[in-house]
Parts: C-alpha cells; sequence; structure tokens
C-alpha cells in the first residue's frame, strides 16, 4: 500500500490529494448510513487520523452534528493540513458518543500496542452501541498479520481505503469487521499485494465434450470407506466427467456410477485419461497408506494432498515429483503439521503457508474461516463462508471438488479458487446445521450458480 501510495505521489498526485480522495469516499459511506443521525470522529496522530478530519468537514458540510475527540496532536504535514481545515469543535477528551462512531485512531502504521487514552476510546467504543465505522483497518489491529495489539470492538462496518489489507480477510479480526467495502483511490497495483478472489464464471462443458474431456479424477482410497466416498460425489457434483475409487476395499454404499478399481494401484494411475488424483480422505497413516501416497504423487498427475495423507508428506516423499501440479489443504493443525515436517517456522498462518510454498513448490490452500491459497502469484484471500461448514466431512467434500476442477483445466490456483467458492455456495444452499453427505450433493446446485 504504501509503495502504491508513492507510486501515485511520483507521478505528481499529492498526499493530501490523496488522503481527500480517501476522506471524501469514506465519508459517502459514512453519510449514507449515518442518515443525518449525530456522528462522533476519533481521530489518531498519524494519517488515518488526517482522513477522520476529512470524514469530519465533510459531514459537517452535509449539515451534521460532528463531534471530533483527538487525544494527540496530528503528527504529520498532511493530518496537520486536514485538521486545519476542519471548521468544528476537536476535543482532546470525552467519549464516544453520537448514533455513529467513526474510527481514525489508527490506519495501517500502527507500530506497537495500543495503551492509554487510545485504548479507553476504544473500549469504551467496544461497550457502546452504537453504529462502528472502521476507516481503512480497527484501529487495534496489524494491517499486515491481523494480530490485535489492542481492544477490538465488534465493528459494523470497515472501509478499507485504496486496496485491501492482509487484515481484511485473517481471523480472529475478520471476524469483527462487519461489512467491508473498498473505497477505490485510483492508486497503481504496487508489489506483492493481497488479492481477493474473485466470483469465478464456469461453463457449461462444450458442445463436442465427452467424459474423458471433462476429467477423469481418480480418488486414492484407503482404510477409512467414508471419506472418500464423500469427496467422489463432490467431485462428480462439481463438474467431473468420470470419477473412479481406487480401493482394495469393497464399498457396497457407493453410487452405481462410481467405477471401483482394486488392485495395482499404480498400473491403475498410469492411465493416461485420467486427469487428476485425490489422496488423503480416508486413506490412514500406515505404511501401507504411505505407499499408496507415493503411488499418487509417482503418478505425474496433478494431484490434491488432503486429511491423513499431509501426515506423511515430507520431504522424501516429494522429491523428484513435479510439485508445482500439487494442491496441499491443509486446516490449521495440519499446516502446522505440515510446517513441522518441512522445517518452516513463521508466527502467523500467512506466513506459514507462503514459506511452505517456497520451500515446497506446492500450492498451498491453507483452510479455516479465513482461508488463504499461496501459489503461484500473490496470496489469494477469500470472504468467509457459512459458519455450518466447520462440520465432519467438509473437508473431504471441498477436497473432492477441488480435484474435478483441477482436471478440468490443469491449473492449481484456479481450481482451489474455483473449489472454495463452489464449497461456500453449496454450504448456502444447504442451510443450516447440513451433514457433509448434504453439501457434497448440493455442489451441482452451487456450480449452476456460477454458469
Ligand atoms: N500515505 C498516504 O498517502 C495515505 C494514507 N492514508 C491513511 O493513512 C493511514 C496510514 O497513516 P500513517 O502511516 O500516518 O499511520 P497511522 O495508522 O495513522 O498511525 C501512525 C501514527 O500513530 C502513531 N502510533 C502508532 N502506533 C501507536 C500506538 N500503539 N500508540 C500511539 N501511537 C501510535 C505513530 O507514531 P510513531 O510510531 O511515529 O511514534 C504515528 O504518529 C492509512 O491507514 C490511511 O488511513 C490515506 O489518507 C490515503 C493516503
Ligand atoms: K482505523
Amino acid at each position: 500500500m504504501r509503495a502504491a501510495e508513492r507510486a501515485a505521489m511520483d507521478a505528481g498526485t499529492s498526499e493530501w490529494e490523496l488522503m481527500l480522495r480517501a476522506g471524501e469516499g469514506a465519508a459517502h459511506y459514512v453519510h449514507r448510513v449515518a442518515a443525518g443521525r449525530g456522528a462522533c470522529v476519533l481521530c489518531g496522530p498519524g494519517n488515518n487520523g488526517g482522513d477522520g478530519y476529512v470524514i469530519a468537514e465533510s459531514l459537517r458540510r452535509r449539515g451534521y452534528a460532528v463531534s471530533v475527540i483527538a487525544p494527540l496532536e496530528p503528527a504529520t504535514d498532511t493530518a496537520r493540513k486536514a485538521r486545519s481545515e476542519f471548521r468544528g469543535e476537536v476535543a482532546s477528551d470525552g467519549s464516544p458518543e453520537g448514533a455513529v462512531v467513526v474510527d481514525c485512531l489508527f490506519g495501517y502504521g500502527l507500530a506497537r500496542r495500543v495503551e492509554g487514552k487510545f485504548a479507553g476510546l476504544l473500549e469504551e467504543l467496544a461497550s457502546s452501541d452504537c453504529f462502528k465505522i472502521a476507516i481503512d483497518v480497527p484501529s487495534g489491529v496489524e494491517s499486515d498479520t491481523g494480530k490485535a495489539l489492542g481492544p477490538l470492538p465488534d465493528y459494523d462496518l470497515t472501509l478499507a481505503l485504496g486496496a485491501w489489507k492482509q487484515a481484511h480477510f485473517l481471523m480472529p479480526v475478520m471476524a469483527a469487521m462487519g461489512s467491508k467495502r473498498l473505497v477505490p483511490l485510483n492508486l497503481p497495483h504496487a508489489g506483492r499485494v493481497a488479492r481477493l478472489s474473485a466470483r469465478p464464471r464456469l461453463s457449461a462443458p462444450p458442445k463436442d465434450s465427452h467424459k474423458y474431456r471433462r476429467g477423469l479424477v481418480a480418488v486414492v482410497a484407503g482404510d477409512m470407506p467414508g471419506a472418500p466416498l464423500l469427496s467422489c460425489e463432490a467431485a462428480m457434483r462439481a463438474g467431473a466427467g468420470y470419477v473412479k475409487l481406487m480401493s482394495d476395499h469393497s464399498h457396497p454404499d457407493a453410487p452405481a456410477e462410481l467405477v471401483i478399481e482394486q488392485a495395482d494401484l499404480s498400473e491403475n494411475l498410469s492411465d493416461e485419461r485420467i486427469s487428476s488424483v485425490l489422496v488423503g480422505p480416508g486413506l490412514g497413516r500406515s505404511d501401507e497408506a504411505r505407499g499408496r501416497l507415493c503411488a499418487a504423487l509417482e503418478s505425474g498427475k496433478p494431484c490434491v494432498v488432503d486429511a491423513d495423507a499431509l501426515h506423511l508428506l515430507d520431504h522424501d516423499v516429494i522429491e523428484g515429483v513435479d510439485t508445482s501440479r500439487i494442491v496441499v489443504t491443509p486446516h490449521e493443525g495440519e499446516l502446522a503439521a505440515l510446517c513441522k515436517s518441512f522445517d518452516v517456522e513463521a508466527d502467523n498462518k500467512l506466513d506459514r503457508a507462503r514459506k511452505l510454498h517456497d520451500v515446497t513448490g506446492m500450492t498451498i490452500l491453507a483452510k479455516g474461516p479465513d482461508t488463504i491459497c499461496v501459489g503461484e502469484g500473490s496470496a489469494v484471500f477469500f470472504d468467509a463462508g457459512s459458519s455450518w461448514l466447520s462440520v465432519a466431512g467438509s473437508g473431504d467434500v471441498l477436497a473432492g471438488i477441488i480435484a474435478a476442477r483441477l482436471a478440468g483445466h490443469g491449473e492449481p490456483v484456479r481450481a482451489c479458487e474455483e473449489a472454495v467458492w463452489l464449497h461456500h455456495e453449496a454450504a448456502r444452499l444447504s442451510g443450516a446445521a447440513f451433514t457433509a453427505g448434504e453439501l457434497a450433493s448440493s455442489v451441482n446446485r452451487a456450480l449452476e450458480n456460477f454458469l
């Protein structure tokens, strides 16, 4: 964000102009929700506070009763200019009062724990029943990592300025931001920025399609039959033309359309019509399971590695394998296990996923309420899906969807993005307290909504 702002300034746009765009753009939203009711703006010493004075002046000109509380005088030239342009009163003390309170204490310049008067204001805000708006990011939050450095009220609305910051899509702060909106500043993009996954557009199979062209997914099963069946169901409903279950067990509950292949796994996986392989759900963690994982990876096909298989992955297992074709789908505990196996250390989820990708070359879909995908290109973030997705078998369904999308086009990051959207949409269609089986059977209806 700083680089983008610097580039805009080097190209002739002043910092003041950027602050006006930010403040006026945000004021527009504040005006819409305040709808004439009294507003209070909390201003910090940096440019986030500067935005606050611009917002306050914009509201004042619209006829609002606006109060401003600023515990410290502005510390930057641009914030001082914003302060001098505000024609209303500024108090250094007081309580946030008014139907709407706008929090401009700190933005991405927050550098240490919030204490003293600033912490007091955020605590009062937290216990108030006003409508709470955070400008850029909630003021007690480190914008790169989402780490809380101070009190974190439950906001109703967060207005990101110019671009999304990583904290907008990371837990636990993501859950405290309320609705999120982006105020455009018309900045050029610069450097490695956070990318929010855009709603994908999927297409129906072409007129001359046949089952292999749509993709043949091989699901490698192990000791436990239930999980891979969920993955198969999801893969069939996520657009794959053909799904085979590679299993040495009998599956009396398997649907008639699922082909089950037994015996020599490596031989079966050498079928050149297979376009992706999923291994992990129900695999177990025995030596035999490890052998099946190796067979899946050695097939050279694009491969989704999930669940038990994540505990078996290490440097030896991926030795000589083209890891750019591998997608791993760890939840928090599995991510920690993978980091241990590959000697990766980092103190937050995003950095763990990034480093794991750098060390292994695999695409990492780090699951959770704040799912992140790190593969080729910049990290991809997602808006939260239904919290009902926290149910056993939900990951098996997601893995099956990824395998189906991967079978269709072979692009790991794209497959992950499409799958997360389909998974969220299937959850939305399934309502409350659904089972993983119901989730899997909603995937084709979800797909229909992206055509
Ligand atoms: N640059 C641009 O072009 C544009 C930027 N824009 C806006 O600027 C925001 C970034 O502004 P910023 O860099 O001035 O940082 P900001 O978040 O206001 O805070 C820094 C100040 O707080 C202080 N401080 C830090 N931690 C503290 C603590 N715990 N407790 C107490 N004090 C603490 C710190 O003091 P210091 O650490 O230097 O002692 C410094 O004085 C950005 O989020 C967006 O809203 C938009 O207007 C668009 C144009
Ligand atoms: K803020």
